[in-house]
C-alpha cells in the first residue's frame, strides 16, 4: 500500500491519546479481498481494553463537555479540514480493507468528511426553549446536554463515512466516544484517529478498540453502565441482540440496520433514467449497501424494454481490484457474502428465474462476482425475502399501481424505496404509502448529510445526519424557576 504519510497506517488500540497494544497481546489480520493478501495485523482488544477505553472516555467527558459550542465546532473543522488534505492515502487505505473501487472509496471520504462539516456547524445551534406557563410566579425553560459517553459500533462496508455519521455529532453535542469498527476493516478507523488528533481533539474523546472478538467488545459496551448510548449500523440480526444487551442499563439507541429496497419503474416512467438510477441504487459499492435496491419490480408494459436496456448497462461494467485499475465494480468482502450471492442466484434459477447477463462467479475468480440482471423472477424466492448485499439485480413484473405498493411494502424492512415515474399525483401517492424512511422518486442516490437517513419496521431506530442527527446525542432537560 502506497502512503504519502505512513502514519495514517496504523495497528494498535487507540486508547486516551496512546496507541497501544491489547492487554493479551492478541492480533487479527486484515485482509485485501481483492486478492486475500495480509495488509497488516491489528491489535485486538480485550473485554478489559474495552473498559478501560469506557473509563477513559469518561475521564475526557466534563472538559469535552465544558468546551464552548464553538470551541467544539473549531475542533470539528480542523479534522474535516485533515481529513480532506489526506483523501488520497484514505481512499488507498479504504479500498485496501474493503475493496471498493477507488474513485467511489475517495467518493466516501468526501461523504464520511461532510457529516464532520455538517456536525461542526450544528454544534453551534443546540437550542433550548422558554415556555409560557400557566403560573404568574413560574418560568420554564428548556435546555439540551449532551448523553455522556457514547459506543459506537460499525459496519465494513463504509468504513469511514459509517465512523464520522456518529462521532461528528457525537463530538458536536459534548459526548466522548468508544468506537468499535468493523473487523473487516479498522484501518479506515484507526487513520481518522490519526487526524483527530492532529487536528487538537483532546486525547480520551475519541478512542477506537477494533478487535475480532466482537461478542466481547459489544458485551462491554453494552453492558458498562457507564456507557449511556449505543450508535449500532450494521445487520439487523446483530442489531436484536445489542439492542437486547442494552436493556439492563437503559441505553438510548441508534440503530441502522438491514434493508430491501424495492425500485418501482412505472409504465410512465423515462427508461434511461431509470435505467440510470437502478445502476447506482443497485451496483454502489458492488451491491453492498444498506440502501441497494435489493428487489426491482417493474410494469408489465416497460418489463421487457427496461430488462434489455438494463442488461446491457450492466454488462458494460468493469471488474476487478481497486488499487490495479479504473474498475466500476470489485469483490465481496468475504467468502460467506459470495456464497450468500450464489444461493440467492442458484436459488431464483432453481425457482425458474433467467439471467439476462451475469450469474456466475467472475473469471478473476476469488471473491469476484459477474455483476448480474435476473428476470422471470417471483416472490417465492429468496431474493425477495433476504437481503442479497451483492450485485444482483432481480427484476420482477407487476401490473397495477396497487400491486407494486402491494409487492414493495412485503418486507419487515422498512429503510429506503425508489421509483420512476412522470405523473405527480402517482408520485404522491406511492411515496406516501411506501412503508420506509426514505424514498427516492426518478432519483437513485439519495443519501447526504443534511438529510434525516435511517429506517422504519426492523431497519432501524432514529435518524442520523440532517438537523435531527445531533438530538439522538442529546437529552432534554426541564428547569422550573418558582418564586418569580
Ligand atoms: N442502515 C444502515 O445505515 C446500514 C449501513 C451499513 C450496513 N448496514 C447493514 O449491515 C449489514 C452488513 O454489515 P455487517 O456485515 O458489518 O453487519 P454485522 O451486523 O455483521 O456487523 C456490524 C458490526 O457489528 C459487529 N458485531 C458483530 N457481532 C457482534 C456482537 N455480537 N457484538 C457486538 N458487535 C458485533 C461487527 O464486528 C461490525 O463491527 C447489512 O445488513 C447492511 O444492510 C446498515
Ligand atoms: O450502507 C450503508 C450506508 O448508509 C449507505 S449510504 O452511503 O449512506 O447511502
Amino acid at each position: 500500500m502506497q502512503l504519502k504519510d505512513a502514519s495514517l497506517l496504523q495497528q494498535q488500540l487507540y486508547i486516551d491519546g496512546a496507541w497501544q497494544a491489547a492487554s493479551d497481546g492478541e492480533v487479527f489480520a486484515v485482509t485485501n479481498p481483492a486478492n486475500d493478501q495480509v495488509l497488516v495485523t491489528v491489535a485486538s482488544a480485550t473485554k478489559a481494553d474495552t473498559a478501560r477505553a469506557i473509563e477513559v472516555a469518561e475521564a475526557a467527558l466534563p472538559a469535552w463537555r465544558d468546551l464552548t459550542a464553538k470551541a467544539r465546532s473549531n475542533l470539528l473543522r480542523n479534522w474535516y479540514n485533515l481529513i480532506l488534505e489526506n483523501i488520497d492515502d484514505l481512499a488507498t487505505i479504504l479500498s485496501a480493507e474493503q475493496g471498493k473501487p477507488l474513485a467511489e472509496a475517495k467518493g466516501e471520504i468526501l461523504y464520511g468528511a461532510s457529516y464532520i462539516e455538517w456536525f461542526a456547524e450544528e454544534a453551534k445551534r443546540v437550542y433550548g426553549d422558554t415556555i409560557p406557563g400557566p403560573a404568574a410566579d413560574k418560568r420554564l425553560v428548556v435546555i439540551k446536554q449532551p448523553i455522556g459517553v457514547v459506543a459506537a459500533i460499525t459496519p465494513w462496508n463504509f468504513p469511514n463515512a459509517m465512523i464520522t455519521r456518529k462521532v461528528g455529532p457525537a463530538l458536536a453535542a459534548g459526548c466522548t466516544v468508544v468506537v468499535k469498527p468493523a473487523t473487516e476493516t479498522p484501518l479506515s478507523a484507526l487513520a481518522l484517529a490519526v487526524l483527530a488528533e492532529k487536528a487538537g481533539i483532546p486525547k480520551g474523546v475519541i478512542n477506537i478498540v477494533p478487535g475480532k472478538r466482537s461478542g466481547d467488545i459489544g458485551g462491554e459496551l453494552t453492558a458498562n453502565p457507564i456507557v449511556k448510548k449505543l450508535s449500532f449500523t450494521g445487520s439487523t440480526r446483530i442489531g436484536k441482540l445489542l439492542m437486547a444487551q442494552c436493556a439492563d442499563t437503559i441505553k438510548k439507541l441508534s440503530l441502522e440496520l438491514g434493508g430491501n429496497a424495492p425500485f418501482i419503474v412505472f409504465d410512465d416512467a423515462d427508461l434511461d433514467a431509470a435505467v440510470q438510477g437502478a445502476m447506482i441504487a443497485k451496483f454502489r459499492n458492488t451491491g453492498q449497501t444498506c440502501v441497494c435496491a435489493n428487489r426491482i419490480l417493474v410494469q408489465s408494459g416497460v418489463y421487457d424494454a427496461f430488462a434489455e436496456k438494463l442488461a446491457a448497462a450492466v454488462a458494460a461494467m468493469q471488474v476487478g481490484p481497486a488499487l490495479e485499475g479504473a474498475f466500476q465494480q470489485g469483490p465481496l468482502i468475504n467468502q460467506s457474502s459470495l456464497n450468500k450471492v450464489k444461493e440467492h442466484v442458484e436459488d431464483a434459477l432453481g425457482k425458474g428465474a433467467k439471467v439476462a447477463t451475469g450469474g456466475k462467479a467472475h473469471a478473476r475468480g476469488g471473491l469476484f462476482y459477474e455483476p448480474t440482471v435476473l428476470t422471470g423472477v417471483t416472490n417465492d424466492m429468496v431474493v425477495a425475502k433476504d437481503e442479497t448485499f451483492g450485485p444482483v439485480a432481480p427484476l420482477f413484473k407487476f401490473d397495477t399501481e396497487a400491486d407494486a405498493i402491494r409487492l414493495a411494502n412485503d418486507t419487515e424492512f422498512g429503510l429506503a424505496a425508489y421509483f420512476y415515474s412522470r405523473d405527480i399525483g402517482r408520485a404522491w401517492r406511492v411515496a406516501e404509502k411506501l412503508e420506509c424512511g426514505m424514498v427516492g422518486i426518478n432519483e437513485g442516490l439519495i443519501s447526504n448529510e443534511a438529510v434525516p437517513f435511517g429506517g422504519i419496521k426492523e431497519s432501524g431506530l432514529g435518524r442520523e445526519g440532517s438537523k435531527y442527527g445531533i438530538e439522538e446525542y442529546l437529552e432534554i432537560k426541564y428547569m422550573c424557576f418558582g418564586g418569580i
